[in-house]
């Protein structure tokens, strides 16, 4: 490969995702002269636009898909090569993309993201949502599905669950509460009668130190529907009353093709054990569907609870695989178990001049104590910038120092319409049984939940306008020892800011 370079970049950034651009623009701004090419599969690139720091680790910023003339002519040093790289020879410093051209590099950085991990390859009932393209077959096939089933309890299916209207969803869940990968089984409760729209419900304050929440069975059902006079349905607990339902008209239209209904049938503590098509439905013996419904739906889902509905497509929303796999034939990577290519405090790879950076990487050096990994748009940011700065000193031979966004994990975004952020061990990962827990609950307002170890805040979830981020994030940061306020701390009565003043 080495003989048959177009050209050597002294660098070359792969991928024009948000952790690929930015780190394209942060090279850009701290050697404007150097020589440097990005290489994409899309004709898009991804840019942040409306950055805003919130405070000192929160930010929040829009995503804009671009055509990639824009970045070049920002930055007059950058070329924009459209294709994928097929492969890489880390000896020899060079790449091929799939149109056959060779590029060669002085330093690279991977940011070829992720994609959907799909509980099956190849079955065209099964889709991801991962780009525009994925987004918008998602949004033809809805058009004109009567029924689909969400599996999956992280971030995609919360959104879907709470967006897609005018079509019966079934969504099933490996866990006890929805919405595992972000928050616990208090705020998913809390969360829950969002589910059921237009219900009105007088807010009442309570507050609570401890939370227990009634856990549907192993595979119990619940139905939330925003039909008032639907039926309920469901082995699993019911929600006495509900919120005033969520603005269905703010964000994406996703509608099925039975305007006007919306319903959420919840199947807890259940994987997928098989997919069929009606034919092969037919003949297994261990169908437990009505006669009447089998052949009536163009596949069926299988559940481990027992359970067999037939549905228009699945959506699988099982999280995301790094897309490391151009990259790996011929070279030594070292790969993390969940698959991403390793890098250092530097975001180096195990392969010397090449560094990743975004969802395609796993961050393997030893965290700060309140600092997870999360595959989220904020930290693909904060990757892509970090690495354009360490790429920069590298070649500077200046030193540098693990950016200050890697402290604290913070992470702000929005599900069923109410403003969620997370703070550090927000769920007390990593932490055993060794915390304790406060909660302030206002239903249909607020959900506060406070992680505390040792007497110390370690991590906070705060659903609605809290307006507690930024002292709880202090709080977190300073590592005061907040054992004498006890209970105070979540006192609503309490200006919480004044008392740390
Ligand atoms: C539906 C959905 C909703 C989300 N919502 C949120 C949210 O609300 N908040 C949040 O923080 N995060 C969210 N995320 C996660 C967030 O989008 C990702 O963490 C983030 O975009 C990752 O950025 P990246 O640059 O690492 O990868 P990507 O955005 O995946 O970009 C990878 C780039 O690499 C290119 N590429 C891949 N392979 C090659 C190759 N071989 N050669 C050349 N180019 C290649 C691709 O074309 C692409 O341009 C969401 C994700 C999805 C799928
Ligand atoms: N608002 C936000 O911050 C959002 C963030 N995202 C991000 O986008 C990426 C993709 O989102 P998701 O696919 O939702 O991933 P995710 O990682 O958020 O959630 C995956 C979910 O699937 C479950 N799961 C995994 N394998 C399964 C299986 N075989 N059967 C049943 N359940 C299984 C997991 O337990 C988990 O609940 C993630 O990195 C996520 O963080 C996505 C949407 C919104």
């Amino acid at each position: 490969m080495a003989d048959r370079k177009e050209k050597t970049f002294r660098f070359v950034i792969v991928g024009g995702g948000i952790a690929g651009v930015t780190c394209v623009e942060q090279l850009s701004s701290q050697i404007p002269s150097a020589d440097l090419a990005l290489i994409t599969a899309g004709p898009h690139i991804k840019a942040v636009t409306n950055y805003k720091q919130v405070s000192k680790t929160l930010e929040e910023f829009d995503v804009e898909e671009q055509p990639s003339s824009v970045l070049e002519e920002k930055f007059p040093n950058l070329t924009v090569i459209h294709s994928a790289v097929k492969s890489l020879d880390t000896q020899s410093h060079s790449l091929e993309t799939t149109d056959g051209r060779v590029f060669g590099y002085e330093k690279l950085c991977i940011c070829g993201g992720g994609r959907p991990k799909l509980l099956t390859q190849d079955n065209p009932y099964v889709l991801g949502i991962r780009d525009t393209d994925s987004a918008q077959e998602f949004q033809k096939r809805l058009s004109k599905a009567k029924r689909i089933i969400v599996v999956g309890n992280g971030g995609i299916a919360l959104e879907l669950v709470y967006e897609v209207d005018g079509c019966e969803v079934i969504w099933a869940v490996k866990d006890k509460a929805i919405g595992n990968t972000f928050f616990d089984a208090g705020a998913a409760q809390f969360l829950i009668p969002s589910l059921e729209a237009d219900k009105p419900e007088r807010a009442a304050l309570c507050k609570r130190t401890r939370y227990t929440t009634e856990e549907p069975a192993p595979g119990g059902s619940q139905t939330f529907t925003a039909d008032r006079n639907a039926r309920r349905q469901g082995t699993g607990p019911t929600e006495a009353g509900s919120a005033l339902g969520p603005d269905w008209h703010e964000g994406i239209v996703l509608r099925g093709a039975e305007q006007g209904t919306r319903r959420v049938s919840l199947e807890y503590q259940c994987e997928v054990e098989q997919i069929f098509t009606s034919e092969e439905l037919l003949k297994s013996p261990q169908q437990t569907l009505r006669p009447e419904n089998v052949g009536s739906w163009p596949v069926y889902v299988q559940l481990t609870n027992g359970k067999t509905f037939g549905c228009d497509f699945v959506v699988s929303a099982t999280g995301v695989v790094p897309n490391t796999e151009p990259f790996l034939h011929g070279n030594n990577f070292a790969l993390a178990d969940d698959g991403g290519l390793q890098v250092d405090d530097h975001m180096m790879t195990s392969e010397p001049d090449v560094y990743a950076a975004g969802d395609v990487c796993t961050a393997c050096w030893e965290h700060s104590p309140m600092w997870q990994q999360m595959r989220l748009w904020t930290q693909a940011r904060q990757m892509g910038w970090y690495t354009g700065r360490c790429m920069a000193a590298h070649v500077l031979s200046e030193p540098i120092e693990l950016d200050f966004c890697f402290e604290l994990f913070s992470h702000i975004t929005k599900f069923f319409n109410y403003k969620v952020v997370l703070l550090g061990k927000f769920n007390g990962q990593g932490l055993g049984l060794d915390y304790e827990l406060l909660i302030r609950c206002t239903k249909g307002q607020e959900y506060v939940k406070v992680v505390l170890s040792g007497g110390r805040m370690v991590g906070a979830v705060l659903i609605g306008d809290t307006d507690l981020e930024e002292t709880f994030e202090n709080l977190i940061l300073n590592q005061m020892d907040l054992t004498r306020y006890g209970e105070e701390l979540l006192n609503p009565n309490i200006d919480i800011e004044d008392y740390f003043d």
